[in-house]
């Protein structure tokens, strides 16, 4: 029998545990797949929690917040310390809906390793897809966990097929289910052939207790083989995939692959997740309590420590503190607390800390580890880990904090010395720590006070919320007057105006939500504009002439022909660019944003007095002029949709996408159910979650992504148009 000990407590009194020890992992999932109640498993077997919680009953540590209890989905990033057999594990949960990737990717950031967790009845579906990519981007190695082994449905070489073929990458079988269905008992471990089974006596038996024996010949036979068959292949492909391996096999095993130690093939199992060549995949359901030891087992063995990755700007700081704020929350009683990520030197409490995107120095007061049952407090804490910083006030997250400005004038130095560039580091562009590059929000919406006397308030609850979620924008309509709330999807604008009322005690009116568009032109124009005005006494004369030119990407740019790049003063360059930037930043058919357009500044003449905001002002209706001269056009944001509904109910949801201007890809089978693929535009999908719970009785989940902007069609511009004039 084994029993999981109580070693844990001996190692959480250590407060700076070994950097080798230590992992930063993430659990990464579709939604639904499993992530909240796999997390609460890891957490109650870890002794972390002292009874299982549910999120069916709304009842988990992770999903901490109030209306994440109501919704059932998992929002914020809540970072936690536990120990598992002597690893110290900081476990950052990332958010499974779409609205949230930017919460997936600011966690991701902070990893050294993350867990996949998929559904075994579905595969690997969108949001795990958009997930791993972004995984791959900041090279973050893992392991994949096929949960739902219990499911009639759940299928494992269906799921290793969608492994292979939808994140290609290379599944790296270690363990076989033992039964299917109601009878999937547990797993076999086929690096130690061991049976790992959970014989769970009564409903809420915790699984905490569980059997591992050795197979042997008494086992059921076509188990034997199974295991015999797949621990064969696993050897044949990490000796594929790890040279070390290949060549230990031939020279010391030849004879008898199967003899090689379990421990030669798990150090080469290592190897290749570390070096991303291949994804170890285990099996279990968290829900029957069955599986989740041997995942914390193969979280310490498998996924990197801290020190076994390269964080590239990590060097110039040598012994010197260089941390990452991944998370603000606001406390009630505490204030701010800052999570922060070091990556290297030391953290210490009472300390003042230098914050290199706000170029300012502020005292920290307390630090904290966070532990289950309480926020430990700690003197100071090293490389490798994560803290909770209290007392930081300015600090925002994405923010690097180093421990003073001398020391990060010295890691730029190291850095210019580097590069050999010769160019100056002043800017620290090199020393900060990469930030999540947020992206422009889809939804927009006014929001009011009930009286002008809670205007101050609202004010309050924006800012700190936006220190909170760089992803949320706040804007103050020049024209109105009126806040405006811009988000990442409807659910992210709801909760953002359900925390306002909850956390601030504001309540709030929000307008009609409205469509993100962006303008760009069709072809190319040139003009010419003049002005002339007399202020007081001066009189102030230019004349301009431009060409704009469509692009192909989504950024804009501008340049000075060679002649005027040397004949104009460093002040008339910058007049003219401000004036093309703000004719960027409104376009002229509705004020939105202006992508892909290229303009070229052919000539420009001033007389002299003429100051340098004229000239902006003459450019930015020289600009205006030649945008729409140029065949202005209305660019609207189309989403990629994946909706999984029960095949019966597929015709309703085809239907309506119809009406919705949506265009079907691709419809692929998953055993009962189907899954649609399509493209449509964000302003037809006010509402959908509504409309597909209604259409199919709440039989089926969508994800819905931005794939693109797209020009409309004249007759949909035109009534684009109309009505935001007011005319329809
Ligand atoms: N049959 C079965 N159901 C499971 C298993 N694990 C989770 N579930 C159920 O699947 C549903 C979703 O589980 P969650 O843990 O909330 O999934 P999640 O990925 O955290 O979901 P979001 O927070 O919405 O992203 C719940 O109804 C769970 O009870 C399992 O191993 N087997």
């Amino acid at each position: 029998m084994f029993l999981v000990t109580d070693d844990i407590k001996s190692v959480r009194a250590v407060v700076n545990p070994d950097i080798s020890k230590i992992r930063n992992i993430g659990i990464m999932a579709h939604i639904d797949a499993g992530k909240t109640t796999t997390t609460e498993r890891i957490l109650y077997y870890s002794g972390y929690t002292r009874a299982l919680g549910d999120v069916d009953d709304g009842d988990t540590v992770t999903d901490f917040m109030a209306q994440e209890r109501e919704r059932g989905i998992t929002i914020q990033s809540a970072a936690v310390t536990f120990d598992w057999k002597s690893h110290r594990i900081n476990l950052i949960d990332t958010p499974g809906h779409v609205d949230f990737t930017l919460e997936v990717e600011r966690a991701l950031r902070v990893l050294d390793g993350a867990v996949a967790v998929v559904d075994a009845s579905a595969g690997v579906e969108a949001q795990t897809l958009t997930v791993w990519r972004q995984a791959e981007k900041h090279h973050v190695p893992r392991v994949c966990f096929l949960n739902k082994m219990d499911k009639p449905t759940a299928d494992l070489n269906f799921s290793i097929e969608s492994i292979r073929q939808k994140l290609k990458a290379s599944p790296v079988v270690l363990q076989i289910p033992v039964g299917s269905s109601k009878n999937f008992t547990g797993v076999v471990d086929l690096l130690t052939n061991q049976k790992l089974i959970w014989k769970l006596r009564s409903a809420d038996d915790d699984g905490r207790v569980f059997e591992s024996k050795a197979l042997s010949q008494s086992d059921d036979p076509e188990l034997l083989q199974a295991a015999g068959e797949a621990r064969t292949a696993l050897i044949e492909q990490v000796a594929d995939l790890d040279d070390e391996f290949a060549e230990l096999l031939l020279t010391s095993y030849s004879d008898n692959f199967d003899a090689v130690p379990s421990i030669k093939l798990q150090a080469a199992v290592r190897r290749l997740t570390l070096a991303r060549k291949g994804v170890p995949v285990l099996c279990g359901s968290s829900l029957r309590n069955k599986g989740v030891q041997p995942l914390l087992d193969a979280i310490t063995a498998y996924l990197p420590a801290p020190n076994e990755r390269h964080h590239d700007l990590v060097r110039w700081y040598k012994d010197d503190l260089c941390a990452l704020a991944f998370k603000v929350l606001h406390d009630k009683h505490r204030g701010p607390l800052v999570f922060l990520r070091i990556y290297s030197g030391t953290l210490k409490a009472q300390t003042a800390v230098h914050n290199l995107n706000r170029s300012n120095t502020e005292r920290m007061s307390r630090l904290l580890v966070p532990f289950a049952d309480q926020h430990v407090e700690i003197p100071s804490i090293s490389a490798g880990n994560i803290a909770l910083a209290v007392g930081l006030k300015q600090t925002v997250t994405g923010d690097t904090i180093v421990s003073s400005k001398a020391s990060a004038a010295a890691a730029a130095r190291r850095a210019q010395d580097e590069n050999q560039t010769g160019k100056s580091c002043g800017e620290h562009a090199n020393i900060i720590l990469s930030g999540v590059e947020v992206p422009d929000p889809v939804f927009f919406c006014t929001i009011e006070p009930p009286t002008m006397s809670k205007q101050a308030d609202l004010e309050t609850a924006l800012d700190c919320l936006q220190r909170e979620d760089p992803s949320l924008k706040v804007k103050v309509d020049p024209d109105s007057g009126q806040t405006i709330l811009c988000g990442m999807g409807e659910l992210h604008i709801e909760i953002i105006h359900d925390r306002i009322r909850r956390e601030y005690g504001v309540e709030t009116y929000l307008g009609p939500l409205q469509v993100a568009y962006r303008e760009t032109i069709l072809h190319e124009a040139s003009t010419k504009e003049t002005l002339d005005r007399t202020v007081g006494e001066r009189r102030h004369i230019v004349t301009v002439e431009l060409t704009v030119r469509p692009t192909d990407g989504s950024s804009c740019d501008s340049a000075f022909t060679e002649e005027l790049q040397t004949q104009l003063s460093a002040e008339i360059k910058e007049a003219v660019q401000n004036g093309v930037h703000s004719s960027y930043l409104q376009g002229p058919l509705l004020g939105y944003p202006v992508q892909g357009v290229s303009t070229l500044i052919q000539s420009l003449t001033t007389e002299t007095g003429t100051s340098p905001a004229m000239v902006s002002a003459c450019v930015s209706r020289c600009m205006s002029k030649a945008l729409k001269l140029a065949g202005a056009q209305v660019l609207e944001p189309v989403m990629s949709l994946e909706v999984t509904v029960d095949e019966g109910l597929l015709s309703f949801v085809l239907g309506d996408l119809a009406q919705r201007r949506g265009m079907v890809r691709e419809i692929q089978s998953r055993h009962d159910s189907k899954v649609l693929l399509a493209t449509v535009p964000l302003a037809e999908m006010m509402g959908y979650s509504t409309t597909l719970r209604t259409l199919t009785s709440g039989n089926a989940t969508f994800s819905l992504e931005l794939d693109t902007y797209e020009a409309m069609n004249p007759q949909d511009q035109n009534s684009l148009l109309k009505k935001m004039s007011g005319l329809l």
